[in-house]
């Protein structure tokens, strides 16, 4: 249970959780505490620590000089610890879903898969990190024009420093360690700022990582409001890289952040465009997989629509039926609709739903909202002049647009500001390449609808979805930095013998 066994100490007498700084867990000077709705009874569930600016800047110097030793420590023995976690992590797994399922409704299942998903993520990114941080790369200076042999180039990849993680709500745990083990494994020090909701599964985490033994000061965990302590955080002149993954906050600190490494995974709105010829059944079980899943809260969820009209009407009609067996209700019973993380949220959508009401859209079910709980909804004919056209309702809420030509779906998908990922739906593998192309997003899946995963995979977006490329293998790149040494012979090497 949350709080409790090897989760007791990170909780204090008063059920406020404690931050996590220098090895140890600790009850902030403020005195002051955030409290965590349940966004099912809408209720206070849980309280987590507001840290300090003073606190920030302790957590700062001791991560600073726990990564110089860290530096030192092989490469083998770092992927010890971190596999060590990646266990610890899964044992607990029961645990730290429990907390996903309060703070943030997510289905009691796919809240054991977000642990497991996790520790699987730690464990192999400690094995890529072995390969890829163990090879370097030999320059010899003759290849380039005016110059003989005699320099010899080795290069290889050193950790930046201090990385501060920053993840969003709907995958606290997941999208943490997505940022810490690529971060650990290549050398560096760790701060994380978890998301409100979501702080405490990202507490009990932590605590996982704390069990596994790593040095002091290596990885701490500050909690607090991001409107009050996130611009000190990511303006901190002790963070040397910042992962961010959430929404436009993402661009305003990559405006006021130094010149530093950023990753940034922001939002979406993934297109799915279905041609004459897709098979219908794949289609229409994709979109409501890839609409409604987690109810619409992810930054891969399929989020427009753009069907070719001669099928529009076969394809809205197998949607409406596959929705028809979503069930809505609870997180702890499991049900594929849940509600939405916050009140202000489950508004923000009703605004969309409303908008596109006045502006004469066929709602395809009646629109239903309980407190945050939201019934999955289908909107056809829809048309540019409605904001659901647009922008991210992160909710259960899914607009289909009708078109008369693939290009009216390109231009559509490419008009958008953001650039996440798209997919097309045709049995006709040369037109899938074209329209692949022609997409200016991240990625572009072909017959299958968005998705992040498998870990492994690069994952990166456009224009306001983001910058740099996420997946193991690049964000352990993006976490470290170039060296070179270089071999001055006083003589060229082909001239001997
Ligand atoms: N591309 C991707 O991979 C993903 C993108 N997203 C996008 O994220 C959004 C939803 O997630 P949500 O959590 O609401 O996103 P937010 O951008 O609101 O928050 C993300 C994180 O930033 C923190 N934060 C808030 N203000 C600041 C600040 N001034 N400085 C630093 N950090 C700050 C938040 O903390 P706090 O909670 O305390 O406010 C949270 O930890 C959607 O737009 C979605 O598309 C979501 C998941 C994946
Ligand atoms: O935050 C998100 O929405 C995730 O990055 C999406 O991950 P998924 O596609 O694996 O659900």
């Amino acid at each position: 249970m949350a709080g409790t066994g090897v989760f007791t100490e990170i909780v204090d007498g008063d059920q406020v959780y404690k931050y996590y700084a220098d090895g140890e867990w600790k009850k902030s000077a403020s005195g002051k505490s955030v409290s965590i709705v349940n966004p099912t009874t809408r209720k206070p569930q849980y309280k987590v620590q507001a840290c300090t600016q003073e606190e920030v800047n302790k957590v700062m110097e001791a991560a600073k000089a726990a990564q110089k030793l860290w530096a030192r420590t092989p490469l083998w023995k770092r992927a010890e610890h971190l596999h060590k976690a990646a266990a610890i992590l899964k044992e607990h797994k029961a645990s730290i879903a429990e907390c996903l399922v309060k703070e943030i409704a997510k289905p009691a299942k796919d809240a054991v898969t977000e642990v497991v998903r996790s520790g699987d993520l730690v464990s192999y990114t400690a094995e890529e990190g072995v390969r890829i941080l163990g090879e370097g790369k030999l320059l010899v200076s003759d290849s380039f024009p005016g110059n003989e042999r005699s320099k010899y180039c080795l290069s290889s990849k050193v950790p930046l420093g201090v990385v501060l993680a920053i993840p969003p709500f709907n995958y606290p745990v997941n999208l943490a360690v997505s940022k810490i083990a690529p971060a650990l494994i290549a050398g560096n020090s760790l701060v994380l700022k978890p998301p409100t909701q979501g702080a405490v599964a990202a507490l009990h985490m932590i605590q996982c990582f704390h069990l596994a033994g790593f040095p002091k000061g290596l990885i701490s965990c500050v909690t607090g409001k991001g409107s009050e302590i996130g611009d000190f955080l990511t303006m901190h002149p002790g963070v040397n890289c910042i992962s961010f993954t959430g929404g436009d906050t993402g661009i305003a600190i990559s405006k006021k952040a130094g010149m530093i490494p950023l990753q940034m995974e922001l939002g979406g709105k993934d297109a799915c465009i279905v041609l004459e010829d897709a098979d219908l059944d794949l289609v229409a079980s994709n979109i409501v997989k890839g609409g409604y899943s987690y109810s619409g809260q992810r930054c891969t969820a399929v989020k427009v629509v753009l069907v070719m009209e001669s099928v529009a009407d076969a394809i809205v009609e197998k949607v409406k039926a596959t929705m028809a067996k979503l069930s809505v209700g609870s997180p702890e019973d499991d049900c594929d609709i849940t509600p939405v993380v916050s009140e202000s949220s489950a508004n923000f959508i009703e605004g969309l739903v409303m908008d596109a009401k006045e502006k004469g859209a066929t709602f395809c079910q009646e629109y239903r909202r309980e407190g945050n709980l939201i019934w999955p909804l289908l909107l056809d004919h829809v048309r540019p002049d409605m904001r659901i056209a647009w922008e991210e309702p992160f909710g259960p809420v899914l607009p289909v647009i009708r078109i008369s030509s693939v290009e009216e779906g390109i231009h559509h998908c490419n008009a958008s500001n953001f650039g996440l990922q798209g997919c097309v739906f045709t049995r006709d593998i040369n037109k899938a390449i074209l329209i692949s192309d022609a997409m200016e997003t991240g990625t572009v899946q072909i017959n299958s609808a968005p998705a992040r995963g498998p870990d492994h995979f690069p994952f990166q977006g456009l224009k306001d979805s983001g910058i740099g490329s996420q997946g193991i293998t690049n964000s352990i790149n993006m976490m470290t930095k170039i060296k070179s040494t270089v071999i001055n012979l006083p003589s060229p090497s082909y001239t001997m013998g």
